[in-house]
């Protein structure tokens, strides 16, 4: 569980933030009263009386740790400090003064039912020592249950790679805002349920995670062209386009047109074929008036006919998805093919595909955002999706469904999105709505579920949103 809609902040963005509340007058000591107290409330109610080991580091987040401890004995609980040295200095070893309770060393600290972990924070620079990335594990591995002061400690704030962090964390408590760490790679893992608190820094930040999305419900005057009209375009594997169609179909959109060379196919009825026999055809078509958004990618195939038909695509003027195929055959020439186009376009890939595309340094949100300064907005795909915008907004869904690594899945989100942006919509907008109905369907279809399943479950998803 991630809190949708909630900022995302750099360790370097969050210090910036601190540094504008300490500007107006705040101490550093009132913030960590405040957080160490936002953490209390959290980790009084899951410990119900049992009794609580606490992690103090170093830095600031130890600080806060010694907060939380007194809190938590003044809630009366039996509380344990166990520190890993002295507070460096400041509000830190100012809050370390008011500890009155037992203190030891966190390497002879026993193991108690609950641990509060307090050693690092978004401070931490280099992996963990050996030895205190050991005891972590153990004490985390002996507890019922574990809360988190800000992050595990041991992660990479702004990749999420992983420095020591323990697994088994079941609770995190972030401060102020959500870190990347929080959101990406497997970070959410090992935070276990990420829990936001408000300690009154004001947080302004491009970058969100993914929060349900609102839908509209038809009025009296709406027709099915005003509910957007979707082409997709067929190819090599035509059940990949039909998939596609059907889960534009299935998430709102009026009119789903399937194009190709041969679009003949099993139901649905509701689904219109139109025969394409090249290139210059398929201009023609996808240039007609009624059209609001065109699919082109999911099997396509990647053949000299492909090749035109992505050409065709690129040179239309009405807002573009391309997914699969599509993005196989832009190849290195993404970034400078995707420039040269003045309509929007949205790319859908996962990994394997963004990194044939793409070179890019830094965490996967540094690299998508590098991506989108092509102009396209880039859904990059994955156990974390990350939807970036030329305009620098960021989306993050983290935690779908493990069971949506299966053959067709990406087809369906290629067809959510081209529903999304044929009713309107620019940049990232439309994208967090289809990666969340996409997330959606997933959860109601359960395990071992394929992608025709997938389809089935969008309009349930989708009322969910009304
Ligand atoms: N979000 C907010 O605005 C607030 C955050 N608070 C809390 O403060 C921490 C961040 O505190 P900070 O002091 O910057 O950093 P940490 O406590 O996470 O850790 C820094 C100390 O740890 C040492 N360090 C770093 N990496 C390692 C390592 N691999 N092994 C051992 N020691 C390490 C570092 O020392 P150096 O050796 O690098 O000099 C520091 O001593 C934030 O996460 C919140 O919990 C505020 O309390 C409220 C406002
Ligand atoms: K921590």
């Amino acid at each position: 569980m991630i809190p949708p809609g909630a900022p995302i902040l750099t360790a370097d963005a969050m210090r910036t933030a601190e540094e504008a509340v300490f500007a107006r007058g705040v101490s550093q000591d009132e913030l960590m009263e405040r957080a160490g107290a936002a953490v209390a409330r959290e980790a009084v109610r899951f410990a119900m009386g049992r009794s609580v080991l606490v992690l103090a580091g170093p830095g600031n987040n130890g600080g806060d740790a010694y907060v939380v401890a007194r809190h938590l004995r003044e809630a009366g609980l039996d509380v344990l400090v166990a520190a890993s040295g002295a507070p460096k200095q400041g509000a830190a070893e100012r809050m370390h003064a008011r500890w009155k309770g037992p203190t030891t060393s966190l390497y002879g600290a026993p193991v108690r039912p609950v641990v509060i972990d307090g050693l690092f924070g978004i401070g931490v620079t280099r992996s963990l020592e050996r030895s205190i990335a050991a005891v972590l594990s153990e004490l985390v591995r002996g507890a019922e249950f574990t809360l988190a002061i800000d992050l595990p400690s041991g992660m990479d704030t702004d990749s999420g790679d992983e420095l020591g962090a323990p697994r088994g964390v079941n609770a995190t408590v972030a401060l102020g805002a959500l870190k990347p760490a929080h959101v990406l790679g497997d970070g959410l893992s090992r935070c276990g349920h990420v829990l936001l608190a408000d300690i009154g820094i004001p947080v302004e930040s491009a970058w969100r995670s993914v929060a349900r999305p609102q839908m509209e419900t038809p009025g009296p005057r709406t027709h099915k062209y005003s509910r957007g009209l979707v082409a997709v375009v067929e190819g090599a594997m035509p059940g990949a386009g039909r998939l596609a169609a059907r889960a534009a179909m299935a998430s709102g959109a009026g009119y789903v047109m399937l194009a190709g060379p041969d679009p003949a196919g099993p139901a649905p009825d509701a689904l219109v074929r139109r025969t394409i026999d090249d290139a210059d055809d398929l201009a023609d078509f996808l240039a007609g008036d009624r059209i609001d958004a065109v699919v082109l990618g999911p099997g396509l195939g990647r053949d000299r006919r492909a090749e035109a038909f992505l050409r065709a695509g690129l040179a239309v003027d009405k807002p573009l998805v391309l997914d699969g195929d599509a993005l196989s055959l832009l190849g290195t020439s993404a970034a400078a093919t995707l420039a040269a186009r003045e309509a929007p376009v949205w790319i859908t890939p996962h990994g394997g595909e963004f990194d044939r595309m793409f070179a890019g340094t830094g965490s996967k949100i540094d690299r998508t955002l590098q991506a989108a300064a092509s102009g396209a907005t880039v859904v990059h795909k994955g156990g974390d999706t990350v939807i970036a915008g030329p305009d620098g907004r960021v989306r993050v869904l983290a935690g779908a469904s493990p069971w949506l690594s299966t053959a067709g899945t990406g087809d369906v989100l290629a067809g959510l999105l081209g529903a999304q942006i044929g009713q309107g919509g620019s940049g990232v907008d439309p994208a967090a709505a289809a990666v969340w109905l996409h997330g959606r369907a997933a959860q109601l279809a359960g395990p071992a579920f394929f992608a025709d399943q997938l389809v089935a479950q969008l309009p349930e998803a989708c009322s969910e949103c009304l």
